[in-house]
This record gives C-alpha cells, structure tokens and sequence, in this order.
C-alpha cells in the first residue's frame, strides 16, 4: 500500500496508549475484497486483552471527564484536523480492506471526521437545569454527568465512520472508551488511534481492540460491572443477543441494527430525480449500507418510466478495483456476503421474478455481484422481508397511497423510509405514517452528523449524530436542595 504516513498501518491494538499485541502473538489476516490477496495480519486479542483494555479506559476516565468541555474540544478539534490532512491515506487504507471505490471512502472519512468536529463543539452544551421546587423551601437542579466507560462495537460496511460517530460524542462529553472493529476492516481504526494519539488524547481514553474472537471479546465487554454503555452497530441478530448480555449489568445500550427501507415513487414525483435518489440510496456502498432502499414501491403510473429510467442508469455503473479510477461499485465485503445476495436474487426469480439488467454474479472479480433490478416482485420472495446488503434493487408496483403505507410498514424493521411525490398534503399524511426513525423526502440521501441517526422497531433505539446524539452518553443527575427558607 502506498501511503504518504507509513505509520498509519498498524497491526497491533492500541490498548493504554501503547500498541499491543496478543498473547502468544495471535494474529489474524485481513485480506483486500477486490481480489482476496492478503494485505497484511493484525493482532487477534481475547479476554484478558480485554479486560486490560477495560482497566485502561476505567483508570483513565477521572481525570479525562475532568477537564473542561473546552479542553476536550481542543483535542478533538486537533484530532478532526489530522484526519482530514490525511484524507488520502485514510481512504486508501479504507479501500483497501472495504472495497468501496476511493472517492467513496474519501467521502466517508469526511463524513467520519465531520462527527469529531460537531461533537467537539457540541460537547461543550451539555446544559443541565433549574426547575421550580415543589416546595417552598426547596430547590432543584439537574446536571448532566458522563456515563463512564463505553464499549462500541462496530460493523465493516463504515470502518472509519461508524466509529467516529460513537466516539466523538462519548469522549466530548468526558467518557473513555474500547472499541471492537469489525474484523474485516481493523485497519481504518487502528489508523484512526495514530492521529487521536497525535492530537493529544490521553493514555486509556481510546482504546482499540482488533480480534477475531467477536463472541469472546462482546461478552467479556458486556459482562463488565466497569463499562456503563454498550454503542452498537451491526446485524439485528447480534444486537438482540448483546441485548440480553447486558441485561446482566442494565447497560445504557444503543443499537443501530438492520433495516428494510422502503423507497416509494408517487405518480405525482419528478422521475428524474427520483431515480437519482434511488441511484445514490441503493448503490452507495455496493449497497452494503443499512439505510440503503431495500424495497421500492413504484405507483402504476409511472412504472415503467421508472423501471426503464433506473435499469439504464444501473447499466452504466462500472464494477472493479476501487483504487483505480473511474470505478462506481466495489465487491461485496466476504464471501457470505455474496451468498446471501446470490440466495434472494435466486428465491425472487424462481417464483417468477425478472432481472431488467444483472441477476448474476459478476466477472469483475470473485466477491462482485452485478448491479440489478428486479421486477415482477411479490412479498412470497424473501427479497420483500430480508435486508439485502448488496446491489440489488427489487420494484413493486401499487396502486393507493393506503395500500403502499401498509405494505411499506409490513416489516419489523424501521430505520429509514424514503418517498418521492410533490402534493404537500400527501407528503404530510405519508412522512407521518411511516414507522421509521428517518425518513427521506425527495432525497435519497440522509445521513449528516447534524441530524438524529436511529431506527424504531426491530432496528434498535438511541439516537447518533445532533444534540440527541449527546445524550447517549450521559445520565441525568437531579438535586433537591433542602432547607432554603426565604
Ligand atoms: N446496521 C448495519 O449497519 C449493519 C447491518 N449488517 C447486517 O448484518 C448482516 C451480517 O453482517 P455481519 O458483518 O455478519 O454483522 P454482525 O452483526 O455480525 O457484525 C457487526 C459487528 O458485531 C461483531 N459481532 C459479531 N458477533 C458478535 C458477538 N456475538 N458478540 C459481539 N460482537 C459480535 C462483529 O465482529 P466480527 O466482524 O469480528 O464478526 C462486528 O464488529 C449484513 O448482511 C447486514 O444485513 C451488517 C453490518 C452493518
Ligand atoms: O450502515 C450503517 O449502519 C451506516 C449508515 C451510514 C450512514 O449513512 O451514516
């Protein structure tokens, strides 16, 4: 890898401010998904690694949710500032273990680092309050305090990105924290630990753990009386198991899991844009993001305009090596990845489901499916029901505005939703029965550090990024002060 900063490809977890590596030198391989060669392997940590990295944030967390909200802000408005001098390095590195072409993941550690510097300044408005006593010689406050420890545990599909966002709130606020990266991608966060190291972030406050050992390494972070919050991303199935794991010791818990968004078109929508919304929401990533549009809903109207208009825009995307230029699709991240796809495509057109372009893996490598559109969908397939993950677009048709609010809340999940159509009254009555944490209006990009991420349902609770991304990472302390007579 060619890197500007060669010390930005670590290999060992960052665990007390020192790099670490396992117990009998353990390690794992991290291969590149473009072509699976090897790019090099990283320490594989399990319990006792863990529990260290515990007692590192545990000792640390006095004297960091000590200093001012300003003198933490300092340092992370330093950490945001090394992140984006290296840009290029970040995202190489990204690429390399992720796949997603260059300009995709220059995008994400923007993206990434636009939460470190929210939070540094929104750290500093963790406002408590004064409320009227209920008695007349009494008083009350309320402060917001840290948490304390915090554990995060963090998907492949934003390997830089999913982190900042869990820890640029959590250390603003005056938390310590030990992150789990996903295990195809620790690169992205080892690289990250450089630059908090440089900007100033003490010894313990950040800690990263790189393991293979998923289950070993969760349960020892959710058993732990020391870590008060678990942040969450990943599979809906993982979430519920970390869920019950933390009942043990009541966690604060954050989960963002699965989604099935629903992307409906009305007769009334610019077409045009909506196919470019649908372009920018499912194929981001490959399609490997959870608010990518999972299901869209297309009124008969306009059908077939938008069927056509998708399948040629979908036919022009160039799959391949996201290091070289002009490339718009990665692969998928693993081989299961593949599978699952390849699995939903076959359900859906063995009962009668057609491919308007794609339907098959792709010849630009082993990981690669081809960019598809499906139509002649019902909800017997298991695509109406299943996240996807992958660059597969599935096209229902309805008729009423009623009928396609029920078909689009037919799901447990309920992450984000997003619709096209132009009379206000309609996108009133639509946006407000939509069961989903977010919804899209005329956009099919959402995400910004600015606005409250979070799902309802199935795909979990709290809140990331904005003034309610703070508050995940503190608890409210009441006082009552007695005996002030006047
Ligand atoms: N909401 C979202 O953004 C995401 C949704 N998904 C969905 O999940 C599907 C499967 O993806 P997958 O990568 O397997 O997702 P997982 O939920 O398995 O992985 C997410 C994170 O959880 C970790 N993890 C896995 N099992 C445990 C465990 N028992 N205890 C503690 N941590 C654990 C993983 O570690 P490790 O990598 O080491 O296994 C990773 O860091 C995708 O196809 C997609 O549908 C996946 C990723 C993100
Ligand atoms: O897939 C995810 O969990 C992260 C979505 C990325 C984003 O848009 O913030």
């Amino acid at each position: 890898m060619k890197l500007s900063r060669k010390n930005l490809l670590q290999t060992q977890s960052y665990i007390d401010g020192q790099w670490w590596g396992a117990e009998h030198n353990r390690k794992f391989s991290v291969f590149n998904p473009f072509d699976g060669s090897l790019i090099t392997k990283v320490a594989d940590l399990g319990e006792k690694e863990t529990e260290s990295a515990i007692e590192a944030a545990t000792r640390a967390f006095p004297a960091w949710s000590r200093k001012t909200a300003g003198e933490r802000s300092d340092i992370l408005r330093r950490w945001y500032e090394l992140i984006m001098e290296n840009v290029d390095d970040l995202a190489l590195i990204l690429t390399t273990e992720q796949g997603k072409p260059l300009e995709e993941a220059k995008g994400e550690i923007r993206y990434g680092a636009s939460f470190i510097e929210w939070f540094a300044e929104e750290g500093k408005r963790a406002y408590g309050d004064v409320i009227p006593g209920h008695g007349t010689d009494k008083r009350i406050t309320v402060i917001k305090q840290p948490i304390g420890v915090v554990a995060a545990i963090t998907p492949w599909n934003f390997p830089n990105a999913m982190i900042t966002r869990k820890v640029a709130p959590a250390l603003a606020v005056g938390c310590t924290v030990v992150i789990k990266p996903a295990q195809d991608t620790p690169l992205s966060a080892l690289a990250l630990a450089v630059l908090a190291e440089e900007a100033g972030i003490p010894p313990g406050v950040l800690n990263i753990l790189t393991t293979n050992q998923a289950k070993e390494v969760g349960a020892t972070l959710t058993k732990s009386k020391e870590v008060r919050k678990l942040s969450f991303t990943g599979s809906t199935a993982v979430g519920k198991e970390l869920m019950r794991q933390c009942s043990g010791t009541v966690k604060k818990l954050s989960l963002e899991l699965g989604g099935n968004a629903p992307f409906i078109v009305f007769d009334d929508a610019d077409i045009e844009g909506a196919v470019a919304g649908a372009m920018a929401s499912k194929y981001r990533n490959g399609g490997q993001t959870c608010v990518c549009a999972n299901r869209f809903f297309v009124q008969a109207g306009v059908y077939d305009r938008f069927v056509e208009a998708l399948t040629a825009e979908v036919k022009k995307l160039k799959p391949g090596d996201g290091r070289q230029k002009n490339i718009d699709i990665g692969p998928l991240i693993n081989v299961s990845g593949l599978e699952k796809v390849e699995r939903i495509v076959g359900d859906a057109v063995s009962k009668g489901a057609v491919a308007t372009t794609g339907g098959n893996r792709s010849e630009a490598g082993d990981l690669f499916y081809q960019p598809t559109v499906l139509t002649g969908v019902d909800n017997t397939m298991a695509v109406s029901e299943e996240e996807i993950f992958g660059p597969v677009a599935p096209i229902f048709r309805f008729e009423t505005e009623e009928e396609v609010i029920a078909m689009a809340n037919d799901t447990p999940f309920g992450l984000a939703a997003y619709f096209y159509g132009r009379d206000y009254a309609l996108i009133w009555r639509v946006a407000e029965a939509l069961e989903y944490g977010m919804v899209g209006i005329n956009t099919g990009m959402i995400s910004t550090a600015v606005a409250p991420f979070g799902g309802v349902k199935e795909s979990g609770f709290g809140r990331e990024g904005s003034k309610y991304g703070l508050e995940e990472y503190l608890v409210t302390k009441y006082m009552c002060w007695g005996g002030v007579e006047r």
